[in-house]
């Protein structure tokens, strides 16, 4: 542990571990924060666009700069062997978590919603593309504001600039990243507006027992609104997800689109339980199959 890092912070309990590090709560001045702590020999001794994804977050995040509803980085230690990122500390449950324990009824949906789209306004204002939103990198603060989090796929495109690579989590992904064309910062959109069916429906829009089954529906991106889940639900907010979902990337909607044209006051809010029937493959989560299964596999 770097020696900087130990004089200037009390380091408390680990909250959690990643691939390459660990994740501790510590404080300073009384004021609670978490250090994403980084083995970068780990990460050297595996790929290289891992080890190119380690020195991406630090750089992405202070090109961030401050802003309410993404995971802000407050420090940064390195060391020959480890590099210590301090970043708001969101020890409330994550969005994954969330949407395992039961389906959300519109106005949830669009709070959540309206935070995530601030989040992904302020990176694509600032050149930013996130590349891997899901429910598991969307965390919430002591105060229960939401924050976007890991960076570590995000990329830093120019004006006009396009980009590549096969990037994210097969249910998210873009239909233009799965056909391998380049694509543009609206990646991020399609993510959260599967983000969004889920919170509402409880599984994914696109659905595959395999990650090449979950591209080929991705690819063919038939957008469905089962009755049983969705007749109850707004037509603008139908209206909405066809415009995030749209596999026309010009006629997709933006971030600043949907956040300045889309009524989303006009959500009703009414609560929805229903049986949860969806799996996360790209991230290993199990098959959960009910709302008290899900609440189970938290407790556990
Ligand atoms: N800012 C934070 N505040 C509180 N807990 C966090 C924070 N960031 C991450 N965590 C916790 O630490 C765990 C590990 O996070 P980390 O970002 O290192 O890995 P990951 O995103 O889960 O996986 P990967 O290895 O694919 O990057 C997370 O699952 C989460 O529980």
């Amino acid at each position: 542990m770097t020696e900087a890092l130990k004089r200037d912070y009390q380091l408390c309990e680990e909250l959690g571990r990643g691939r390459f590090g660990v994740v501790f709560k510590a404080i300073r001045n009384g004021d609670a924060f978490a250090v994403k702590s980084i083995d970068k020999r780990i990460a050297d001794s595996g790929d290289s666009l891992d080890a190119q994804c380690l020195l991406t977050e630090p750089k992405i995040l202070k090109l961030l700069g401050s802003h309410p509803n993404v995971v802000n980085l407050h420090d940064l230690y390195e060391d020959d062997d480890h590099l210590h990122m301090v970043l708001d500390l969101c020890d409330s449950p994550d969005l994954y978590r969330r949407v395992t324990l039961r389906v959300f009824s519109e106005s949830e949906a669009s709070s959540v919603m309206t935070q995530l789209l601030h989040a992904v306004a302020h990176c694509h204002s600032l050149g930013v593309a996130h590349r891997d939103i899901k429910p598991d990198n969307i965390l919430f603060d002591g105060q229960e504001r939401l924050r976007l989090a890991d960076f570590g796929s995000a990329e830093n495109f120019g004006e006009g600039e396009k980009m590549g690579g096969v990037v994210g989590t097969p249910y998210y992904v873009a239909p233009e990243v799965v056909a391998g064309r380049e694509y543009g910062e609206k990646v991020d959109v399609w993510s959260c507006g599967v983000v969004l069916y889920i919170m509402l429906a409880g599984f994914p829009p696109f659905y595959g027992e395999t990650a090449a089954e979950i591209f080929d529906a991705v690819l063919r991106a038939n957008l469905r609104f089962p009755a049983t889940v969705f007749n109850s639900l707004s037509a603008a907010l139908k209206d909405l997800l066809r415009r995030m979902l749209c596999k026309d990337v010009s006629r997709r909607f933006s971030a600043e689109q949907v956040l300045n044209n889309h009524p989303f006051g006009l959500f009703s809010g009414k609560w929805k339980m229903g049986k949860l029937i969806w799996g996360c493959l790209g991230t290993g989560h199990p098959w959960i199959t009910s709302a008290e299964e899900g609440a189970r596999a938290v407790a556990d």
